[in-house]
């Protein structure tokens, strides 16, 4: 919104102050509030963006204010039936709610995960209900800016595509971390001799759980049916193994090579997932150009850097970002060599 639409006035609401402290300092927005309320009734459009539980409780508060009447409001929340059912008594008032969704996002959380290139070429939901076309186009209008492809559905048709699309793999990914957990907990190096299979499948079993807990809540129906549909499949495959099946195990893998491939990564959406390190830098001058300067030298690419000065102490925090997990941690290795202090990595 910031780069399409310079002159819009944006205030940021949530209730992690240090969240605040970043948003102003990066100038992601011009304002920030705990004061929900209060920023919302003088607001021209309000974008919900907390778990969709909160979204849901949001909505309820949103309807007992007087927000300004051609307010536009929206969210961002994974799944739409409760989302929506929330938004009716705002609706029935005659105030619009454009229901949406990023198809698009990472096994990040907190605003300094965001990037504006975030949902480039990803699709994008939009559940109007009852909405007015020109608030869904005024919505559009705003958010030109993330390059998306926008798709209109129902609440009920967004929660089935999305359910197996996203919730489902998220089921699998984490319970296939936690059963190797398990079963590895007698091997000394366990989990660390993991290859790229293990880590491609379950990169998103790194998700926040609290966001995950909201959406598995509010898809319950959708996605039980879902996995037991998985859990047949399983089951099937589990058959042909004891069966020394082999066609039944070789069209298994036929099948889902065939739809796999087909999905190359131009229609993958959203553009790759980038890794993080936050490392404490002394507040002078070409202290930036000796971390660099020390990656460069040890041959390590990165794709992006930022200074955070987010703490009141003497000390700045500068995060670097890589094209991949192994050149990130190379390079905080490279770092803690010379004494810095890694603070987080993601
Ligand atoms: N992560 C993804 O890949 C992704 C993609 C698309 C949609 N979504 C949806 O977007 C929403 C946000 O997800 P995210 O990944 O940006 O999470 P996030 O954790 O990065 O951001 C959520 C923010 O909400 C704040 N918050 C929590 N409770 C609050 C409350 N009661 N009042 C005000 N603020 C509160 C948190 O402090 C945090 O800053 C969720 O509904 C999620 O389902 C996530
Ligand atoms: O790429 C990831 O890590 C994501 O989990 C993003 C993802 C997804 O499942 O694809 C997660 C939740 C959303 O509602 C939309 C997108």
């Amino acid at each position: 919104i910031r780069q399409a639409h310079p002159d819009v006035t944006i205030v940021g609401s949530d209730v992690v102050p240090a969240t605040l402290d970043y948003a102003q300092q990066s100038q992601l927005v011009d304002d920030v509030t705990t004061d929900f309320s209060t920023a919302a009734v003088t607001a021209d459009v309000i974008i919900l963006a907390g778990p969709v539980a909160v979204i849901c409780d949001d909505l309820a508060t949103l309807a007992t204010l007087s927000l300004k009447p051609q307010v536009v409001i929206t969210d961002v929340g994974s799944t739409k039936q409760t989302v929506l059912a929330a938004a009716r008594p705002l609706q029935q008032r005659g105030l619009a709610f454009v229901g949406g969704h990023p198809m698009a996002g990472s096994h990040k959380s907190g605003v300094m995960a965001g990037r504006a290139d975030l949902f480039e070429n990803a699709y994008y939901f939009l559940v109007p209900g009852l909405a007015p076309k020109a608030a869904v186009q005024q919505l559009q209008a705003l958010l030109v800016g993330t390059h998306v492809k926008w798709l209109t559905v129902t609440p009920k048709q967004h929660d089935r595509l999305v359910g197996q699309l996203s919730h489902l793999p998220h089921v699998v990914a984490a319970a296939l971390v936690n059963q190797t957990q398990q079963a590895l907990a007698d091997s000394p190096l366990g989990l660390r001799l993991a290859a790229g299979g293990f880590k491609s499948i379950t990169r998103i079993a790194s998700a926040d759980p609290t966001m995950w807990q909201s959406i598995l809540l509010n898809n319950g129906q959708v996605v039980t049916s879902q996995l037991q549909a998985y859990i047949d499949q399983l089951a099937a495959i589990k058959a042909a193994i004891e069966q020394q099946d082999a066609p039944q195990i070789n069209a298994f893998f036929a099948a889902a090579k065939t739809t796999r491939d087909h999905l190359g990564p131009e229609h993958l959406g959203s553009l790759p997932n980038f890794f993080d390190l936050f490392l404490n830098i002394p507040d002078q001058t070409g202290a930036i150009a000796d971390v660099t300067q020390r990656l460069a030298a040890a041959g390590l690419s990165l794709v992006n850097i930022h200074i955070l000065e987010i703490r009141e102490e003497v000390d700045g925090v500068l995060q670097v970002t890589f094209g991949d997990a192994a050149t990130r941690d190379q390079a905080a290795s490279v770092l803690q060599q010379a004494d810095y202090q890694i603070v987080r990595r993601n």
